[in-house]
This record gives structure tokens, C-alpha cells and sequence, in this order.
């Protein structure tokens, strides 16, 4: 479904002291994949995203979806939607408008349409908010509407940049849960990145290990995690310290 097919990137130093940081990635998943995206800080991982929604052009390298290439669509062309750990709402749009917006960007919308908009509000629980602004709900609850509007534009990839880090760990498994279960009926193919192990083990059937700017393992989320061999992935997992 997608296939990064040996994508190179890097970043050129801006400043005397600097140097630059190659990244290259090489990985496919396939339709209904949940994959997880690991890695220590600065690994590459935000990159990948980057590089898969258009905001960076890689230096060479081919990303197709559906075996198609999206490497020379915009960022709004591609098929695919992202949900980031915040800002993912306009603050001065209702929490309906910012829905409807995953339809059609000037909020003009036919009858039909705005039950979609209903209907999508519905599926992840805020259709009594769709007054509010943003600045009147919750964070779990925005990262809903931002949800909601994914899901409207039924785009068959969905990237997610740690969007629910910044919640409770109940609600943090609630929203793993829900993506999990649309995902699953909508046969969606998701890509997350997450610091939590334990948020892979919950909804994610594999896992990507990234460490310095390249790909080290793939698998099942299972095997990655319980029987690690790689070093670095073991030092990821703090692992090495339990075993000295
Ligand atoms: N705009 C930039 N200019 C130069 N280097 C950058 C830029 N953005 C990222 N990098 C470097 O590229 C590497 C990968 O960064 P990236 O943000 O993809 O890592 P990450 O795995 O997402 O990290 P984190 O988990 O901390 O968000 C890092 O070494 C980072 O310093």
C-alpha cells in the first residue's frame, strides 16, 4: 500500500559548527497495517512523516501509495491525512466548521454534506460540541474533531505525530483505541509515531525501530519489542540497563 523505496534526505548545515544529517528509509506497509514508529529523539522519525506528506522533497527516491507515485503532489493532493500533536484546529472556526473543512475548504456544503460532517462528529463522540470553538473544549476532545475531520476526508493513509501524547493515559488509550477501531472498519493503513511502547503494543500489529536517520528494524510489534536482538533497540527499550 505504501512503499518508501530507498528515499535519501539531508539536512544541510545551516550554520560553521554544524553538520549535515543524512537520513535514508526504505520500508512498505500494506493495506490495514497499524505500524508504530520508534525511536530516541532525533532519530528521524518526524522526517519520515515529512517526507511522506509532501513537506519535504526528498533528494532521491520514490514514495508510491497504492502504487502510485506521490512524490510530485502537493501536500493536500496526496492521499493521505496527519494529525499532529497540536494545532491541528483553526481557533476561530466552530468545531462543525473545522469538521467540514475535511470536505470542502470554503465551508460550502450541501445538505448531504453536512450530516457527513454529523455523522463523522458522531463516530468519535463530540456531535454535542459542534457549536463550541476549540479554545471551549478539552484536548482530548479537539484532537477528536481533528479526528473527525480525517476520517470525512477518507483519504486510505493516516499519519499521526504523537497526537495524543499530551493526554492522560486513559484517554490516551481511549483515542489509541478509537483510531484502532476506525481504522479497522475503514481499513485504513496508519502510520504513528509514539514514544510509549506500550501505546505500540495497544493498537499497532508492526513496528518501525529508527535510529540515526535510517531504518534498523521492522517486524511484528510483538517480536520488536519482547525479543529485541539489535543493541540500539535494546538501549531504546532500556533493556541493557535492566540486564547489567
Ligand atoms: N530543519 C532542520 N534542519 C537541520 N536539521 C534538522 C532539521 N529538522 C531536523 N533536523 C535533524 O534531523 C534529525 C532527525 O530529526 P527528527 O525531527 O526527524 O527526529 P525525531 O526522531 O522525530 O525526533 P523527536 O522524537 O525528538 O521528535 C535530528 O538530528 C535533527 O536535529
Amino acid at each position: 500500500m505504501l512503499n518508501i523505496n530507498q528515499i535519501n534526505y539531508t539536512y544541510l548545515p545551516q550554520h560553521k559548527n554544524e553538520v549535515a544529517m543524512a537520513l535514508s528509509f526504505d520500508v512498505q506497509l500494506e493495506q490495514g497495517d497499524i505500524a508504530a514508529l520508534i525511536g530516541p529523539s532525533g532519530a528521524g522519525k518526524s522526517t519520515l512523516l515529512a517526507l511522506i506528506a509532501g513537506f519535504l522533497v526528498p533528494d532521491s527516491g520514490e514514495i508510491t501509495i497504492n502504487s502510485k507515485s506521490i512524490c510530485q503532489l502537493e501536500p493536500a493532493q496526496r492521499p493521505l491525512s496527519m494529525l499532529f500533536q497540536e494545532h491541528n484546529l483553526f481557533p476561530h472556526l466552530s468545531v462543525f466548521e473545522n469538521i467540514a473543512l475535511g470536505i470542502n475548504p470554503n465551508l460550502k456544503l450541501t445538505a448531504e454534506q453536512k450530516q457527513h460532517v454529523i455523522d463523522s462528529a458522531k463516530q468519535v463522540g463530540i456531535d454535542t460540541y459542534l457549536e463550541r470553538l476549540p479554545e471551549q473544549l478539552s484536548g482530548g476532545q479537539r484532537q477528536r474533531v481533528a479526528l473527525a475531520r480525517c476520517l470525512l476526508r477518507e483519504r486510505p493513509l493516516l499519519l499521526l505525530d504523537e497526537p495524543f501524547s499530551a493526554l492522560d493515559p486513559a484517554l490516551r488509550a481511549e483515542m489509541l483505541n478509537l483510531v484502532k477501531q476506525l481504522a479497522t472498519t475503514r481499513n485504513m493503513t496508519v502510520l504513528m509515531i509514539t514514544h510509549s511502547p506500550e501505546d505500540a503494543e495497544k493498537i499497532a500489529n508492526k513496528c518501525i525501530f529508527i535510529n540515526e536517520g535510517t531504518i534498523k528494524a521492522v517486524g511484528e510489534t510483538r517480536d520488536i519489542l519482547s525479543n529485541p536482538v539489535l543493541p540500539e533497540l535494546k538501549n531504546y527499550l532500556g533493556l541493557t540497563l535492566q540486564e547489567t
